[in-house]
């Protein structure tokens, strides 16, 4: 079809742009009812050469979430680790241009705003969002790049508080930005950080996240959310590493990217921060540059490493069949514990709980180590009940802890964001704690009376449907469960029941692949 120059009309800039048209216009492709909807994020934001953050580092974290991400450049910056070198600001006209020829042709679910160097490209944006109304607006009011070079001029202010955070569904100022918008206001404490939340809803966006990264000597990142009604602090292990650059524009875009991909909000923030907190943590020891800030790595699930064999990330099915160990029960009928964990698997276990009540922290481990490498040949997650500290030593993936035990939050410090994490509850309370806190399913029992573990209040098939009912985390049942009421106990009716949990099913018993198999066969046929 035909070509079309256009030059910018400002003055300042001689930008020549090529626009091809399909001949009559038509549209290319022919939609049907069948085509595959992707989550789409819109980034608007500016080029960091680099790539540590700006569009590159939005590209990037939209593809770790699985999300597709067009692009709007609203400046290209000459950027290094060691700070910000040059900024050539788009004229407005052109980024208009660009919002346009995205938003009139794709559907995007939720954009996503960095870098905004001008009240004028605000202003258009502003225009543009009003012309086609998305589901979400993420506003990352970027001002200070975290080398501490000066992204914009004091005019974004007014720019930013009059025009986009009424629109905006959250902001995630960190503490220099969150002072900036607020005229100043200084922000040196956790305190002064809910003051500035709560001001900052003020002027308008549903939601606020202050990032507490840069607040002096803070022990660990804590950032506050506020939703206009409750506050949240969400607290993480502060990853040492000098590869922290982009960490806050790549943070707000993995949050757009699971609104995109429908999650609630709060929810969104926390797989968000957990998933920066594994990219931090997998890329620290990574050098790219000689400067002060290095980019970190948001592509590591891309990349083969030496856990390898170890199972992906938590995948909530790997509870349909949770075999939980018991030493009494093995010295009873003179098993192993390395032969019942291996029968257990051979019979269908999906995951296995080293639960040792009482033996001494040496053999506990010795038997968690065996264990892990029979279960790591099978890719069968290994955790370990209650003890963090053998967890740890053996590398375990994660740790199942009761309402008494280590708090969830603690454990979650100590044991990184990849670790599975499980909690007991017996009441919706337990449940909607455990999620605050970051854990990944819960258990809930005992459902029926049981002899294995001693002075366990009963919660019964109703009590087990209201938890679950209340959980937004995925759920297993334990107590008195076996092949006799298996069925009865899956089949409760709620989605997020994802299977039960036994001890005495299997380990009680003479033949613990027999009595596995035949659980796994009641499993089956129950779903
Ligand atoms: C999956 C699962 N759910 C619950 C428990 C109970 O844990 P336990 O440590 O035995 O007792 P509490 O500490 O929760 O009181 C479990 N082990 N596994
Ligand atoms: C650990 C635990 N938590 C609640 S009940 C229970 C014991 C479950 O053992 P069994 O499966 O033999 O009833
Ligand atoms: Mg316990």
């Amino acid at each position: 079809g035909p070509f079309f120059f256009c030059k910018s009309s400002s003055s300042r800039h001689r930008t020549r742009t090529f626009v091809a048209m399909q001949g009559d216009g038509a549209s290319a492709t022919t939609k049907n009812n069948s085509d595959l909807k992707i989550p789409h994020v819109l980034t608007v934001a500016g080029s960091d050469s680099g790539a540590g953050a700006g569009i590159q580092a939005d590209l990037k974290a939209c593809a770790a979430r699985g999300v597709y991400c067009s692009t709007v450049i609203t400046a290209v910056t000459a950027q290094n680790t060691v700070g910000v070198q040059g900024v050539n600001i788009m004229p407005e006209d052109f980024v208009a241009a660009q919002l346009n020829s995205v938003l009139s042709d794709m559907q995007v679910d939720v954009v996503k705003t960095g870098m905004l160097p001008s009240t004028d490209i605000i202003k258009v944006l502003h225009q543009s969002l009003r012309e086609f109304p998305v589901r979400a607006l993420v506003i990352d009011p970027v001002m200070v790049s975290t080398s501490g070079d000066v992204l914009a001029g004091p005019s974004i202010v007014s720019g930013f508080r009059d025009n986009l955070l009424p629109m905006a569904d959250i902001i995630t100022p960190n503490i220099k930005e969150a002072s900036a918008l607020l005229d100043g206001m200084q922000l040196a404490t956790v305190s002064d950080m809910y003051s500035a939340a709560k001001l900052l809803h003020c002027f308008g966006p549903r939601n606020v996240l202050v990032k507490g990264g840069d607040l002096p000597d803070s022990s660990d990142a804590v950032d506050i959310f506020f939703d206009g009604e409750n506050f949240h602090e969400l607290r993480s292990a502060r990853v040492k590493t000098r590869n922290t650059h982009g960490t806050g524009c790549s943070l707000a875009s993995c949050i757009a990217a699971e609104l995109a991909k429908g999650s609630p909000m709060l929810s969104a923030i926390k797989v968000a921060k957990r998933f920066i907190e594994t990219a931090l943590d997998y890329s620290k020891d990574i050098v790219i540059g000689n400067g002060p800030q290095g980019p970190f790595d948001h592509l590591l699930r891309l990349k083969s490493t030496s856990r390898s064999c170890r199972p992906e990330a938590f995948n909530p099915s790997d509870l349909f069949l949770y075999a939980v160990t018991d030493p009494r029960m093995n010295k009873k009928w003179g098993h192993s514990i390395t032969d019942v964990v291996k029968a257990a698997i051979e019979g269908g276990a999906t995951i296995v709980q080293l639960r040792e009540k009482d033996a001494d922290t040496g053999s506990f481990l010795e038997a968690a180590q065996a264990c892990i490498e029979i279960c790591h040949h099978h890719r069968v997650p290994l955790l370990i009940n209650d003890r963090i500290d053998v967890a740890l030593a053996c590398d375990a993936d994660g740790v199942h802890i009761g309402q008494s035990d280590m708090p969830v939050r603690v454990a979650r410090a100590l044991l990184g964001p990849e670790k599975i994490i499980g909690v007991s509850c017996k009441t919706p309370e337990h449940a909607h704690q455990a999620w605050v806190d970051g854990a990944d399913y819960i258990g809930c029992g005992g459902v029926y009376p049981t002899n294995t573990k001693e002075n366990n209040l009963t919660v019964g098939l109703d009590g087990l449907k209201t938890v679950c009912l209340a959980s937004k985390l995925p759920v297993v049942a334990i107590g008195g469960i076996g092949i006799s009421n298996a069925s009865d106990v899956m089949k409760i009716g709620v989605p997020n029941l994802k299977g039960v949990a036994v001890v005495s099913a299997l380990f009680d018993r003479e033949c613990v692949l027999t009595e596995t198999k035949k659980l796994c066969a009641v499993l089956t046929e129950a779903i």
